[in-house]
């Protein structure tokens, strides 16, 4: 494996896309298990493994980041990536929410908001925990927990000193973007990820990522020298 370069994707609007309902396309799936074998890959999700299960089973990558960089998933192993503390937030999280009569689900760590657009102003106001947004969806985390601190955890933690390429669409992988040294965005990506970003695809969701690994892989795309 050549640790010279780590991969680190996002999942919705990324490797999958919502014209099919977030189901992974099996050729995708293919090429990023193939990948893995030559450069560590990781699968970046704001996602609950649950659904990662549903949706992507035929996935194998080198390990994964889910629910936003609060837990990880690593040879079979599951990692917490928070204090113990977080779960007393969490409880008062949610006396809020149910006060405000907001509608959420509960993650192993996080709590979703779905369509939360016209609550904004209630959960950016939320205390001892940080909001990501992607699109109209909102995700509750503990403090500092963002897909770039999970991405910087689980490198150490593996003693992987390689460079890190991140490949993502929306809102929530801006942190993964700032941990990285190359940034690529999908044809599908919201503008201000393709402003940040070095190189954008030519096709959107796992379409434009499997032809930039496999570009990769031919040597027809040296990212770094
Ligand atoms: O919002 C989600 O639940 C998942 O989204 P992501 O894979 O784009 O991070």
């Amino acid at each position: 494996m050549n640790k010279d370069i780590i991969f680190v994707s996002d999942y919705d609007r990324t490797l999958s896309s919502e014209k099919n309902n977030f189901r992974i396309d099996k050729e995708v799936a293919r090429i990023v298990n193939d990948f893995s074998k030559t450069y560590p890959f990781f699968v970046v999700t704001g996602r609950e493994k649950k659904f990662i299960d549903i949706l992507a089973p035929e996935l194998k990558p080198t390990g994964w980041i889910l629910e936003n960089g609060a837990l990880m998933y690593v040879n079979g192993e599951l990692i917490y990536n928070i204090q113990p503390s977080w779960f007393d937030t969490r409880k008062n999280i949610i006396k809020i929410l149910d006060n405000y009569n907001i509608s959420y689900s509960l993650g192993n760590v996080i709590v979703y908001v779905d369509k939360a657009h016209e609550y904004k102003g209630v959960l950016n106001s939320i205390k001892d925990a940080t909001v990501e947004w992607n699109r109209n969806d909102a995700m509750i985390l503990p403090k500092g927990v963002d897909k770039g601190s999970a991405v910087i955890q689980l490198r150490e933690r593996l003693g992987y000193r390689g460079k890190i390429v991140a490949i993502g669409d929306s809102e929530n992988d801006i942190s993964m973007f700032r941990v990285a040294d190359i940034r690529v965005s999908v044809a599908n990506a919201l503008p201000m990820i393709k402003e940040i970003s070095e190189l954008i695809l030519e096709k959107e969701d796992g379409e434009g990522v499997k032809e930039f690994l496999l570009k990769v892989l031919k040597g027809e795309i040296i990212l770094i020298k």
